[in-house]
């Protein structure tokens, strides 16, 4: 039986650190403030949403959401956005995705000032990360690895088969990778004989959003398996993109979900809010 790689747990751990981290900033006169803007009422985001005030509001960080109408235009948002950029008093700002049809994702991530990025997602932190240097570290792929160096998981030599290429997930999971010396191979719906691939892996990272495709065929004995996938099944159950039963019993470590990835990307979000406001006092802070 594989090990639980308990995100749940360690986000609660993470938790209880960054309380103690905005103590002390506060008696410095400084409160972590984290600005999530969400356009329309996608339940998924609202499900999201809730879920990161409801973990801000234990750690003492101030949230402002800003929810504007679905029919929001892209200049209203980039208003949005300009406020939040000149707003000394926010350190983090999140612009939950996707977005409705009529605005550009790109051209608002764009838009954000990338010090205040705690996605991670401007071009600037994704160039600073593929080149090693990371400045925002997106927050999903960051709590993954956190998760595995919590397990005294190394990536060092390790063979890992990224299943996705998202900008949000596949992607900068696999330039974090890289930068821990691991061999990363990133599959996605092009890829032929994929199973013949992922059943080659010591790390399997299943990151494509369809309902428990990956069975025990797909893995090799002994394989760390991380599960990213939040998808609804027939029955309106919340499961992941690894079929947990089957692969218990081939892999040696597995996410669940939920209570895996999910609670480590929040967790993540946190942390690097609370590292936004470090950073602008003088003196505090590990960098
Ligand atoms: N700008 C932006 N940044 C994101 O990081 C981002 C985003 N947009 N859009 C949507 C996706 C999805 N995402 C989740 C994070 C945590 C859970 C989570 O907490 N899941 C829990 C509970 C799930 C449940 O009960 O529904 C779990 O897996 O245990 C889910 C989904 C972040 N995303």
């Amino acid at each position: 039986m594989a090990v639980k790689l308990d995100g749940k747990k360690l986000s609660q751990k993470i938790a209880v650190q960054l309380q103690q981290d905005v103590e002390k900033l506060k008696f410095l006169g400084v409160t972590p403030k984290l600005a999530v803007v969400l356009v329309g009422d996608d339940p998924a985001s609202q499900v999201y949403v809730r879920n990161k005030r409801r973990m801000a509001q234990k750690i003492g960080i101030e949230t402002s959401d800003l929810t504007l109408p679905a029919a929001t235009s892209e200049a209203e948002l980039l208003q949005t956005i300009a406020k939040l950029n000149q707003d000394s008093t926010v350190h983090g700002i999140l612009v939950q995705l996707p977005l409705p049809p009529q605005i550009n994702e790109e051209t608002i991530i764009q838009a954000i000032n990338p010090l205040k990025d705690v996605d991670g997602f401007h071009p600037y932190n994704m160039g600073k990360l593929f080149m090693g240097d990371p400045y925002a570290i997106p927050c999903t792929p960051n709590g993954i690895m956190q998760l595995l160096s919590e397990y005294r998981i190394s990536l060092t030599g390790k063979k890992v088969v990224i299943v996705g290429r998202s900008k949000i997930v596949g992607r900068p999971l696999a330039a974090l990778m890289i930068n821990h010396n691991a061999t990363v191979t990133v599959a996605h719906s092009y890829t032929k004989n994929l199973f013949e691939l992922t059943r080659r892996a010591d790390i399997l990272v299943a990151a494509v959003g369809r309902a428990e495709m990956f069975t025990q065929t797909a893995i090799k004995s002994g394989a760390v398996v991380v599960d990213v996938g939040i998808n609804r099944n027939d029955a309106g159950k919340l499961v992941g993109d690894v079929d947990q039963m089957k692969v218990a019993d081939v892999a040696s470590y597995l996410t669940p979900v939920p209570g895996g990835v999910g609670p480590m990307t929040i967790a993540m979000l946190m942390k690097q809010t609370v590292k936004f406001a470090e950073r602008s006092v003088k003196g505090i802070g590990n960098d």
